[in-house]
């Protein structure tokens, strides 16, 4: 796993934003078939088609998703297929997070019916999902980055599907390889529905390579 990253091929901005195009394309046939009420033949002739295009796009099959370029070509920059930001991936939202001057890591999102758990609300998995996410880049924000070791959710309030949501999070302590973490997803009055707090810990094996 250590060498992994390296072997991954690199896409540049060109390569990426077309694929993200057919992400998209997808995300919006995934809430299509969720959602359709066309009679049963009509869905089997649309599932044949779908068939026709997977095998297209399965003609050449890379082992792994390629992560984004950085600058000087060399280093990882982005996981372009991450399940929570991943503009390649049509399982992720995606979400986009921003990280300000001072640690903070934030976005805004908006989860459709695909991701609906209690009727008209979010799943408590995706939830936890997108935390694990959003403190996990608060976390590596420090410069110290790691694998999730634990990480604990408090579900307030349900989380309302359709309506921006906000995400936020924000590193609390530093102690050599081990970064804990909280934050908190808010409906669009402001009020919390899920508090999370988690501890990333530096893979012992990774400590001297380069992320
Ligand atoms: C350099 C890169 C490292 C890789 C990081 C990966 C991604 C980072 C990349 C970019 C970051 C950007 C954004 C992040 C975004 C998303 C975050 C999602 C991340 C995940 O989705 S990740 C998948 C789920 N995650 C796992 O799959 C972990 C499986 N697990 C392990 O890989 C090991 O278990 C590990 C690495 C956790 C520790 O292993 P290890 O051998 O390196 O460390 P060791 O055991 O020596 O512990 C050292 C000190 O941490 C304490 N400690 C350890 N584990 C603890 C626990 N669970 N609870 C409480 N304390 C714990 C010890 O008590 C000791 O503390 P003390 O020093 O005080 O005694």
């Amino acid at each position: 796993m250590n060498a992994m990253p390296d072997e991954r091929p690199r896409l540049d901005a060109e390569e990426a934003a077309t694929l993200a195009g057919l992400a998209a394309r997808v995300r919006e046939l995934t809430e299509a078939a969720v959602l359709t009420g066309v009679d049963a033949a009509e869905a089997a002739a649309v599932a044949d088609e779908v068939a026709a295009l997977t095998a297209r796009l399965g003609a050449e099959r890379r082992e792994f998703p390629p992560f984004a370029a950085s600058p000087d070509g060399v280093r990882m920059d982005r996981q372009l297929a991450n399940p929570v930001t991943g503009p390649l991936n049509p399982l992720a939202p995606p979400i986009e997070l921003e990280v300000t001057s001072d640690g903070i890591v934030r976005g805004e999102f908006t989860l459709g019916p695909v991701y609906e758990g209690p009727p008209s609300y979010v799943h408590g998995g995706v939830s936890a999902m997108v935390l694990d996410q959003v403190l996990g880049m608060a976390a590596a924000a420090t410069g110290t980055p790691g694998m999730t070791a634990t990480l604990e959710l408090r579900y307030r309030r349900p989380t309302p599907l359709g309506v921006p949501l906000l995400a936020e999070a924000k590193a609390s302590r530093v102690e050599g390889r081990k970064v804990f973490a909280s934050g908190t997803i808010a409906a669009p009055d402001g009020r919390v529905t899920v508090e999370a707090t988690a501890l990333f810990v530096m893979p012992q094996r990774f400590v001297t390579s380069q992320y």
